[in-house]
């Protein structure tokens, strides 16, 4: 007979880690063990209100790596927040190597599914993929007529990035003439635009948007022509056209070979914002940083010998610090009026480094940067954490001055390094793509190596004799101008500026210089606001001028 022990300590229930209820926030009361005779007996709290899962429906083929199609819609869906239901189309044999074979589900089966779905499961967007025939995307617009969603998201999947045909010649009229008007995007890659044109050769970014423009044309709401694919671009830049305005989005070019499945997890991704009830360009936005996010974590991980591998779209259980949350994109122009703070400046003058923060935006600062060498950390963070809320509701990004950690805590959106401080490539392995980086470069070489590194901006100084930074030679207009003709990147000036001077700084017409950086000039004077509104005002002057 068996004998009956008494459960190991590892089998008791125990709370979760403060880590795990990090990674998996749901509301949990840890099981009673004894519970007292009288009482009722507990029930899993049943939703007294109806709560609303956004659902996307992928209708789309396999892939046997489960890299891309169905597999990776399923992934980046969940990995947003949105159930995913799948109708398959076709079932690949596909690996890192290639496609090695292709299965198309019957028409008739393919509307079976459709039914099933769409007759049931309250589905708010449809996304489709890989459509191998004429006659499965005429089953599909039959069943969205009968049972309307919220959104269309097209993904005219036709031949993979290993060049084998996903969905042949044939079905290109039925794509143009009967799916293309029900969509409310359509995202081709370059090649499948051209193909959707004719063959039209597609080089340049400007290709990409008369292709965008020649799309709508058939009919989709919105147009995104994908980038991934341009030859010798150090960015990854996607077209979005919505009638009347081309944007350009651009994001990081991540180095890796494991790009497979891009394509299907952008389109998903759009549909997921969607479903939750995204306007289309911030879906468009959050599914490109995803993408980016995603790549940027597994650029290194190997799985396969072919050339092209697949990434992971769960990046963010494993990385608690690259959440999602903060999607502010780097704008150059932001540079402009750039507010450095100084904690001696703003004992002397009685200000806390809130305030003098709010001053500076209420003057017309364009990004802020807490500089804050003697602060205690805990301080500094409370302080940082206070600026963050101020500087979002003010749509002003907020960097943090050499402390990685303070910015990570602080959710920050970036720091400002110095050439003693940890390198940019470090700072951009611990914070991620999302995040701005700038760089304090004195010289050519070390402005070449910033872009190297993975910086956004250069600052660059000083230009004029300063007492802020103690052993800072000046570099003047010809130290400056170096760094700005030898970078690829903005460039702000910074050292010994204030409104007696900034005017010249700006007249310089250096077409990469952005902006000033002050310090002393806002905040080591009685009232900030007044400072930065009269700075703003001599600089935009100097603009319309040069
Ligand atoms: N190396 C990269 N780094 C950053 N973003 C990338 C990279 N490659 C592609 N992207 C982005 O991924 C998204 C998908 O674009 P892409 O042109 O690769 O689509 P696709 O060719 O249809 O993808 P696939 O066929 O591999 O599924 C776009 O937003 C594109 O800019
Ligand atoms: C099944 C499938 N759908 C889409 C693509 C495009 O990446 C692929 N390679 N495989
Ligand atoms: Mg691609």
């Amino acid at each position: 007979m068996a004998s009956v022990s008494a459960p190991s300590a590892a089998l008791a229930p125990r709370r979760p880690s403060a880590s795990a209820a990090l990674l998996f926030p749901y509301p949990y009361s840890s099981p009673r063990v004894s519970p007292s005779p009288t009482a009722q007996p507990r029930r899993l709290a049943v939703a007294a209100r109806a709560m609303p899962w956004p659902h996307v429906l992928t209708v789309a083929g396999s892939d046997s790596g489960a890299g891309a199609g169905i597999q990776a819609d399923i992934k980046a869906s969940a990995a947003l927040g949105a159930y995913c239901s799948s109708v398959i189309t076709a079932v690949t044999a596909q690996n890192t190597v290639g496609v090695q074979g292709v299965h198309a589900v019957p028409e008739e089966f393919v509307g079976e599914q459709l039914r099933s779905v769409l007759s049931d499961m309250s589905v708010d967007v449809v996304k489709t993929g890989m459509l191998p025939s004429a006659g499965i995307v005429k089953v599909l617009c039959e069943n969205l007529r009968k049972f309307p969603v919220k959104a269309l998201v097209v993904d005219p999947v036709m031949v993979s990035t290993s060049g084998d045909t996903l969905s042949g010649p044939s079905t290109l009229a039925t794509f143009r003439d009967e799916l293309f008007p029900m969509a409310d995007i359509v995202t081709p890659n370059v090649k499948e635009a051209s193909k959707l044109l004719g063959d039209v050769s597609l080089q340049t970014i400007s290709d990409m948007r008369s292709a965008a423009e020649s799309i709508y044309k058939l009919g989709p709401k919105h147009v995104l022509v994908k980038g991934g694919d341009m030859p010798d671009s150090t960015d990854a830049i996607d077209v979005f056209f919505d009638g009347k305005e081309f944007i350009e989005l651009r994001g990081l070019r991540i180095k890796t070979r494991n790009t497979h499945g891009t394509g299907c997890t952008l389109a998903s991704c759009i549909a997921a914002e969607l479903a939750k009830g995204a306007t289309m360009l911030h879906a468009v936005e959050v599914a490109k940083k995803f993408v980016e996010s995603a790549l940027y974590h597994s650029k290194d991980r190997v799985i396969g010998n072919g050339p092209q591998g697949p990434f992971d779209h769960l990046f963010s259980l494993k990385s608690p610090l690259h959440k999602m949350g903060s999607l502010h994109k780097f704008n150059p122009d932001d540079l402009f009026l750039y507010a450095v703070t100084d904690s001696g400046m703003n004992k002397k003058w009685g200000r806390s480094i809130k305030d003098a923060v709010k001053a500076a935006i209420e003057g017309g600062a364009t990004i802020v940067q807490l500089r804050e060498k003697d602060t205690e950390t805990r301080e500094f963070l409370e302080a940082a954490k206070a600026c963050v809320d101020i500087c979002r509701s003010s749509g002003v990004p907020l960097l943090i001055n050499d402390r990685i950690d303070v910015a990570l805590a602080c959710n920050a959106d970036g720091v400002h390094v110095g050439q003693s401080d940890m390198p940019a490539w470090e700072v951009r392995e611990l914070l991620g793509p999302g995040k701005i980086i700038g760089v304090s470069c004195k010289t050519p070489a070390q402005a070449e190596q910033a872009w190297k590194d993975g910086a956004d901006y250069i600052g660059s100084g000083g230009v004029f004799p300063t007492t802020t930074k103690a052993n800072n030679p000046t570099l003047g207009f010809e130290g400056l101008r170096a760094v700005c003709s030898a970078s690829k990147l903005p460039v702000v000036a910074i050292g010994g500026i204030n409104t007696g001077n900034a005017g010249s700084v700006m007249e310089l017409g250096l077409p990469n210089l952005k902006g000033v950086a002050v310090v002393s000039a806002l905040f080591d004077r009685e009232c900030v606001a007044t400072e930065t509104r009269s700075l703003r005002s001599i600089l935009m002057n100097a603009c319309s001028r040069s």
